[in-house]
């Protein structure tokens, strides 16, 4: 793909937390994301091993979406994952963001219900998903395109604003005249303050151009 071609390609950062071992690192890995066909690049920032204590707020603030994973048979890593999910959305409560059950697979040795991760999912307004990375579940995929088009419906909403308060600061001052005005905001009619500037790399491992397809 040529450069100006990725420069206009809508951007989405994803922030992976959760305790160690629960297999973040192999999910980002195996990540493969296709749906339709309209181009989409996808920044994921695996989050080594965190709990509340030493959270990642950089990350979250950073992020456009974030996925919080627990493993199944490990009751701490999902006593944990409840905790973040509730620190996320303290931190951005209008962030898409899904709580992962990974390790499906290992149902001989499970330690949480299904149930339990729903209602805790359902308490903090998030999506869930049991997955078994090893397995290769379509519930990833499934996941990954959930939070990909809520991102995307979140970003084309902020568009929108962004237009009409062009329009509206053009009415303040005076202009009537679009034509006079920037319809974009370039020109500086509106700063953008990027979340990248929020974000130093100190305790994060990134995952730069990782690119993927993605509806709408
Ligand atoms: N059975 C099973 N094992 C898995 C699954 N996903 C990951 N694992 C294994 O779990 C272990 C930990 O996976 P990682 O991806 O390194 O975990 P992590 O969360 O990145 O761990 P840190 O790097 O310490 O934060 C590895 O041995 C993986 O092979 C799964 O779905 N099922």
């Amino acid at each position: 793909m040529k450069t100006e071609d990725k420069s206009n390609m809508p951007k989405v950062r994803i922030a992976v937390i959760g305790k160690s071992n629960v297999g973040k690192s192999d999910l980002l890995y195996k990540q493969t994301l296709n749906v339709n066909n309209s181009a989409l690049e996808v920044e994921i920032v695996d989050v080594c091993s965190c709990d509340v204590k030493a959270f990642p707020e950089e990350a979250i603030y950073w992020a456009d979406a974030c996925v919080v994973v627990y493993d199944i048979t490990c009751r701490e890593s999902f006593t944990q994952a409840t905790d973040m999910l509730q620190r996320v959305l303290q931190l951005r409560n209008q962030m898409p963001t899904v709580l992962l059950g990974n390790k499906a697979d290992l149902e001989h040795l499970r330690q949480i219900e299904e149930v339990e991760g729903r209602t805790v999912a359902i308490q903090n307004n998030c999506q869930f998903y049991e997955v078994s990375v090893a397995e290769n579940s379509s519930a990833i995929y499934s996941s990954f395109d959930m939070i990909l088009n809520e991102c995307r419906s979140v970003q084309s909403t902020q568009k929108t604003r962004k237009f009409s308060v062009s329009k509206m600061i053009g009415t303040l001052i005076g202009n009537g005249n679009s034509k006079m005005i920037p319809s974009t905001n370039q020109g500086g009619t509106v700063v953008v303050c990027h979340k990248s500037d929020l974000y130093k790399s100190r305790v994060l491992r990134r995952r730069q151009n990782f690119t993927a397809t993605a509806s709408l």
